[in-house]
């Protein structure tokens, strides 16, 4: 019988065949989707589908604390649910090379110190936006999510810096710029709505910050600093209202939200370690212009009663955080409240050693620390000092700079002992540095560029050498 069929009839007999078979294929695997529970695949149209299995959506994202990197990671996340190829990137990793093939490029940056990049995008910011534009960035389509705080004067500068950087070099904003005001729902509303023109269908429903506030309670507070001539420094102790402390590491911070206040956090380095079973803060009494006390630093540092309630949240401090072993030598660089920082990582020094059993390294650590008047300011004194007898703390250099006749602050004893500093450098030390941001933090940093040179400081820093808790 086939036999007698004409070529014709044949040839479209085999494609109605072949139509259906890829129909019985299609409709199987729609119903193993939905039978996993899995939303069956949107119809999308073939040459759609190609340009984005093709050309990746890039996420760059510049972070001290954590917060634009955790919105990176979530954007990220959701595009890829929606079967979008994503890169990833920090903005001082090798990037500018490959992005031309993106299809587009997302940015998420935040602003530090007074209106600087993170600490890890300096370099970035050094070498890139300062050269002018780049002509690897024409005709590339990219959106900028800038975190700031309004409350600074150079508010999401370093975002506004970069998009002004990404236009001159002729790519063009696929969404207008977000700047963000402490995460304020309604930029994080326009930044899902500009996620959603790039093809995500599902609300980012966590917000990425960390933990969220629970309730604490003040226990007791200590004065560091009696008959000092500079502001009154306290060590503060709180407590959850309920169980035990939650986990936290060295160098991590809180945001306390002080009673009767307008609302706004206030962040703080962590003292110490959770193992304590609470948690210690050393703050600085502040003066606003009108003489009045701070608002946080007055409540913690005047007014709070044992048991005082105060609501907190911990927030990881990655750009403070230290991943390394007892091996690798520690350098740490602070004056007054910085204090604070440095001494969660000391404490975890000290118990790294202990847990060895082993005697501490002959490089363990250095503390560089600066205060006013050696009489008055010597806080956690004999803490320090029962560090440096055990070797926790292999060197300890302290500064003065309200004492007569040498007036010294940290950077002179760094570049007093600039040969000390190279060798340790040498031996792969870690840089730690915790404190005012203007006075102490810029003059080590000059400090440390007169050493080094301003080849080995940028070497030291693209290698995460260097680590900063600065306010
Ligand atoms: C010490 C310090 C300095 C800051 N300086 C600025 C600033 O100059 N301008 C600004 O808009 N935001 C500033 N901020 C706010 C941060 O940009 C904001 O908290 C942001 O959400 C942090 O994002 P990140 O965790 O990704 O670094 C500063 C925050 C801190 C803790």
């Amino acid at each position: 019988m086939m036999d007698n069929l004409s070529p014709e009839i044949w040839r479209l007999q085999a494609a109605v065949g072949l139509i259906l078979a890829y129909a019985l294929m299609c409709w199987r695997m729609y119903r193993k989707a939905a039978l996993a529970g899995l939303p069956a695949p949107r119809p999308q149209p073939a040459a759609a589908l190609a340009a984005v299995r093709g050309k990746p959506v890039w996420i760059i994202h510049a972070s001290q604390t954590g917060q634009a990197e955790a919105l990176a990671r979530q954007a990220a996340r959701a595009l890829e649910k929606e079967g979008v190829e994503v890169i990833q990137r920090r903005i001082d990793q090798p990037w500018l090379d490959e992005v031309s093939a993106a299809r587009h490029v997302l940015f998420v940056v935040s602003t530090y110190g007074e209106g600087n990049p993170p600490d890890h995008a300096i370099s970035f910011a050094r070498t890139q936006l300062a050269a002018g534009p780049c002509a690897a960035l024409r005709g590339l389509s990219y959106g900028v999510l800038a975190l700031g705080d309004r409350s600074y004067p150079q508010f999401c500068a370093f975002g506004r810096q970069l998009d002004q950087w990404l236009q001159q070099s002729g790519a063009s904003a696929c969404f207008p710029r977000i700047d963000a005001d402490r995460l304020d729902a309604l930029s994080l509303k326009r930044w899902q709505q500009a996620l959603q023109g790039l093809g995500v269908h599902t609300p980012l429903l966590t917000p990425p910050l960390d933990a969220g506030y629970t309730e604490w309670r003040f226990i007791r507070r200590r004065c560091l600093n009696s008959g000092s001539p500079g502001a009154p420094l306290f060590k503060l102790e709180l407590q959850p209202q309920a169980g035990l402390p939650p986990h936290w590491q060295a160098g991590d911070l809180i945001d306390l939200t002080p009673p009767g206040g307008d609302g706004r956090p206030r962040s703080y380095s962590i003292a110490n370690l959770p193992e304590d079973g609470h948690l210690e803060l050393i703050v600085r009494s502040v003066r606003r212009a009108d003489g009045q006390p701070g608002l946080a630093s007055g409540w913690l540092n005047e007014t709070a009663w044992a048991n005082d309630r105060v609501s907190l949240r911990i927030r990881r401090n990655p750009g403070f955080n230290l991943e390394c072993g007892v091996d690798t030598p520690l350098i740490l660089i602070g004056a007054g409240s910085g204090l604070a920082g440095l001494r969660s990582h000391l404490q975890a020094r000290a118990r790294a050693i202990a847990d060895s059993g082993q005697p501490a390294p002959e490089r363990s650590a250095w503390l560089i620390f600066g205060e006013r008047s050696e009489r008055h300011d010597r806080p956690c004194h004999s803490e320090l000092e029962a560090w440096r007898r055990s070797r926790v703390l292999s060197r300890l250099d302290l500064t003065f700079s309200r004492d007569d006749p040498i007036r010294a602050y940290v950077q002179h004893a760094l570049l007093e002992e600039a040969q000390a500093f190279r060798q340790w450098i040498a031996a792969g030390a870690q840089l730690l540095i915790c404190g005012s941001a203007q006075g102490m933090a810029q003059g080590v940093e000059q400090a440390m560029r007169e050493i080094l040179g301003d080849e080995g400081l940028e070497q030291l820093r693209a290698a995460g050498r260097i680590r900063r808790d600065v306010y």
